[in-house]
């Protein structure tokens, strides 16, 4: 196991956010995070990531511990990707991404294999043609597959990806999910992703947790724990899971717009997937 946390507390000026999260994340899978806005997904990588020191509690990761492992170790063994990444806007794709690896190891200068393994994470994303563009003229889907990319290249033990397919369209979000399924498995690194996409999740995850208000309310494989009843309860939305060909579709509709339906047509209008 390459990620356990143990009874963590968090929270921003004395507001809890995290209040007793404990999960363990394995080596070659796939884990994705699963719960409403604010549940406390992005504060949860923020503090295994050690950018965010827990009130309580311990994580350990990459064999480091947190609180307690210095940036500099977690970065040299763990690729987080925010859901705000900044960037250099003057830099080109492939100085980016190969800079990753010039910063986890402490350096300033860039060796042949940072700009190999840069353009091999180009690759496996399928957009090594950016390589010689500008980060500031890439599409906003664009800039999310770099961010990625500057992870991959690094090859760290653990990847931790806060929303990783929210600007992508639905082609490249399946190729993402389907490349981390097969980078966890072939290279025995963990990943642990936060989604919205339930659907996506249902089908890409090894295993989810699902949070709501700072605490877990289920963990386990999609296909053990992901029901109806748990995504009505947490998301307060009429879920129906149908399965096809061995997809499974989550299928929602919000309560209260069922009042505005004038017979059934509008309301399945009004269903939606995730
Ligand atoms: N920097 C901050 N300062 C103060 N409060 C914060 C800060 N960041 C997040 N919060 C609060 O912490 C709670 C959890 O936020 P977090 O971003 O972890 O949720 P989330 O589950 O990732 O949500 P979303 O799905 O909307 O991204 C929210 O109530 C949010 O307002």
């Amino acid at each position: 196991m390459t990620v356990v946390t143990r009874d963590i507390h968090a929270g921003y000026k004395g507001r809890p956010v995290l209040r007793g999260v404990s999960f363990a994340a394995e080596a070659g899978r796939l884990t994705v995070i699963l719960g409403p806005n604010g549940a406390g997904k992005s504060t949860l990588l923020r503090v295994l990531a050690g950018l965010h020191r827990p009130d309580r509690g311990y994580a350990i990761i990459a064999g480091l511990r947190i609180p307690g492992a210095s940036t500099r170790e977690i970065a040299r063994r763990v690729g987080y990707v925010p859901q705000m990444q900044q960037g250099r806007p003057l830099l080109t794709v492939i100085e980016y991404v190969a800079m990753s690896r010039v910063v986890a190891r402490g350096s300033w200068r860039l060796r042949d294999d940072d700009l190999e393994e840069a353009y091999r994470a180009l690759q496996l994303l399928g957009i090594e043609h950016l390589a010689g563009r500008v980060l500031s003229e890439l599409s906003g889907g664009q800039r999310q597959l770099v961010s990625i990319a500057q992870a991959l290249a690094k090859r760290p033990q653990v990847h931790l990806l806060d929303e990783p397919t929210s600007a992508l369209d639905i082609r490249n979000q399946h190729m993402l999910l389907d490349l981390l399924r097969e980078i966890a498995r072939r290279e025995k690194v963990t990943i642990v992703a936060v989604l919205h996409d339930i659907t996506l999740a249902a089908n890409y995850a090894d295993d989810i947790i699902v949070m709501r208000d700072g605490t877990i309310v289920a963990c386990g494989p999609p296909q053990e724990v992901l029901d109806e009843k748990l995504v009505s309860t947490v998301y307060g939305v009429n879920a129906r899971i149908v399965e096809l060909d061995g997809w499974r579709t989550v299928l929602v509709r919000a309560p209260g717009r069922s009042r505005l339906a004038r017979g059934g047509s509008r309301e399945q209008r009004q269903t939606s997937t995730v």
